[in-house]
Order: structure tokens, then sequence, then C-alpha cells
């Protein structure tokens, strides 16, 4: 039943836990309400009732978030509840987030929160993993987001198919494979406003600017974005971990960098190894940008220039005396 849209839901789910080193036994399922979280549990429910050969019966507990951030938050998380419920998962749980924050930071803001409380829940539940309902779409929209940002190669990459102990398992799908799986099963999926809204990026990036984008530059734009992602992501961790290797050999005897050892790196491989010194030297990962490492780039270079040291984010500076390019942290005022 190749064209059936929950088994190839079911076959998603199962290709992520067959990539796992240990065959998971407690999957939690974050659950929306929407097409996407909803159809990612109506594959793991297909799982874990078809019957998985040598592997542990599976235990699925679903979890809905609420971000009490609209009016009727807490009735929406109720009927979410009944949802996972009626669709057969062995546990449900519904939990209350607070979210601070205002205009487009409440979308990071209630993200952050999302992602710490589903962490706790794991933990208190005993879920070896965390599945996450993200589809192609979300993975186009994310890598479209980070080129008009004009992030670096592993924030363009997109999202990853895991990290910890969250997993994807719908990132090769699309959102119309999800919305035909509710279809099928009887699911009636929440449209939540918020994804509609126009005040909020995402929701203008997938209503109005991939639309536009297909529409002139023909179909097939997400797929190649996220495509794209994919490749960039592979070349990220390639990169990272060149720059996690030279790290050592250009690490100078008095702590910092040595200046020469640098100079010898290939560009894209120094300028890791730079942003990684400066976070090692306590600089706020979030106010780091290209503008700083551009600047520690500079002073490896910087034969007779002057000035020899750069202000970074965090109070920390990056001194050159000779060919050692050290990082100092102010002490902070009490
Ligand atoms: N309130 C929530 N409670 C539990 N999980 C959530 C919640 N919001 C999002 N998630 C999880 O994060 C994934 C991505 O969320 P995002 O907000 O990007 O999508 P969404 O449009 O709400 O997705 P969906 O169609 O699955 O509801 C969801 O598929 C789901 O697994």
């Amino acid at each position: 039943m190749p064209h059936d849209p929950v088994f190839r839901l079911r076959q998603a789910v199962r290709a992520t836990l067959d990539a796992e080193q240990s065959p998971p036994a407690t999957l939690l399922v974050a659950c929306s309400g929407g097409a996407d979280s909803l159809a990612l549990l109506l594959g793991v429910i297909a799982e874990r009732d078809g019957g998985r050969g040598e592997a542990p019966e599976l235990r699925v507990v679903g979890v809905t978030v609420d971000h009490d951030l609209q009016e009727g938050s807490a009735a929406q998380a109720q009927r979410v509840v009944a949802q996972m419920a009626t669709l057969g998962v062995d546990e449900t749980v519904a939990t209350r987030v607070r979210v601070e924050g205002a205009g487009q930071g409440v979308e990071a803001a209630a993200r952050e929160a999302r992602y710490a409380v589903l962490e706790q829940v794991a933990e208190h539940v005993g879920a070896d993993l965390v599945l996450l309902g993200h589809t192609l779409d979300d993975q186009a929209e994310t890598v479209l987001l980070g080129l008009a940002r004009g992030s670096g190669g592993r924030s363009l990459g997109g999202m990853r198919r895991g990290f910890g102990r969250f997993r994807r398992p719908l990132l090769q799908l699309r959102r119309a494979d999800t919305e035909a799986a509710c279809a099928q099963a009887g699911v009636e999926p929440w449209q939540d406003p918020h994804n509609a809204d126009p005040r909020f990026l995402r929701p203008r990036v997938r209503h109005t600017v991939l639309p536009t984008l297909e529409r002139e530059l023909g179909p097939g734009v997400a797929e190649t974005l996220a495509r794209t992602g994919w490749q960039l992501q592979d070349d990220a961790e390639a990169l990272e971990a060149l720059a996690r290797e030279a790290a050592e050999r250009v690490a100078h005897p008095g702590g910092g960098l040595d200046v020469v050892a640098l100079a010898a790196l290939h560009r894209a491989v120094r300028t890791r190894v730079l942003h990684a010194a400066a976070l090692a030297a306590g600089c706020p990962p979030s106010e780091l940008g290209a503008v700083h490492v551009a600047a520690l780039e500079a002073q490896v270079h910087n034969t007779t220039l002057l000035p020899r040291e750069v202000q970074l984010p965090g109070h920390v500076r990056a001194v050159r005396a000779g060919d050692h390019l050290r990082f100092e942290r102010a002490p902070v005022a009490r």
C-alpha cells in the first residue's frame, strides 16, 4: 500500500526508530493538534500496532503544550488530549508553560519554553525519544528564512533530523501528506490562528513568499530548498569536525591561539575556529555575529595595522601580541 498516506507516515516513523542505536521503548509525541503532529501520531500508532519483529513493544505517550497565549488555549489543549486518546495513545499529558516576550519575540520564546517543557515531560515519563511533526515544508521555510537573514552554513542548513532525544521523522514528507493522512483517518486538525497571522514571519513565508517563488520560478522550490538544506548540513558537519581538529593544532601554549598556525588554515575552517574560541572565551552565542568573526579574522592578517585588539560581546576582548591571539574577559562589575 505505498500510496496509503498513513502507511507512508508509518514508514517515516519506522525509519527514524531503525536509525537508533538501541531500539526505543517509550516515545513521547509532541502534538499541537495541527495536521502535522496528528499525522505523526497516526504513523506512530500504526507502527506500534503493526508489530515490530524483534524490537520491544512501543509505549506511546502524547503530550500537548498550552502556551497560554490565545483565548481558549486551555480548552484547545483538552481537545487535543481527547483526540490523542481517541487515536489510541497509551498515556496523555497536557502541560502549560509561561511565555515571556512580545511581538516577533513571542514565537521564539514560545518555542524555547516548549522544548524545555517537552524535555522535562520526557524525563518524567521515561521517554527515549521525543518526536516532532516538522515536515519538508517547514524545512523549506526555515532554509529560506536563514538565507534571508544571511546566516552561516549551520543555520542555512535548516532543521536537523534530531538533537538530544528530539527527532523529526516527517522531514521528508509534505504538509499535503499529513493533511491526506488526517483526512483518511477522519481526524480533524486544528487550524492555529497564529499560523495564518501575517504579523508573524513564518506565516508570511508560508502563505506569501513560498507560493510567490513557486509561481514565478516554477514548482518544486520547497523540495529544492529542503535539499539544499540537507547538503549544507552535511557540509557544515564536515567543516565543524575539521575545525575541532584544527583547534587543537592552533592552540597557543600560553592560552588563546597561534596566529601563524591560524593563517595556514583554510578560511572556512579558520573562521569556525575563531568563532568557537570567542564562544569559549565567554561571548554570548546570540550576540556573537559574522562581523565579530570578521574582525578576529582581520587580526590574523594584521601585520602592521593598529589597533591590535577587538572588542567582542560579553565584555570579551581579543588582543594580538606577536603571534599570539589571546582572549580576555573583563570582570563583570557588580
Ligand atoms: N502546543 C504544542 N504542543 C505540543 N507540541 C507542539 C506544540 N506546538 C508545536 N509542537 C510540536 O512542534 C512541531 C512543529 O511545530 P510548529 O509550530 O512548527 O508546527 P504546527 O504548525 O503547530 O504543526 P502541527 O501541524 O503539527 O501542529 C509540531 O509538529 C509538534 O510536534
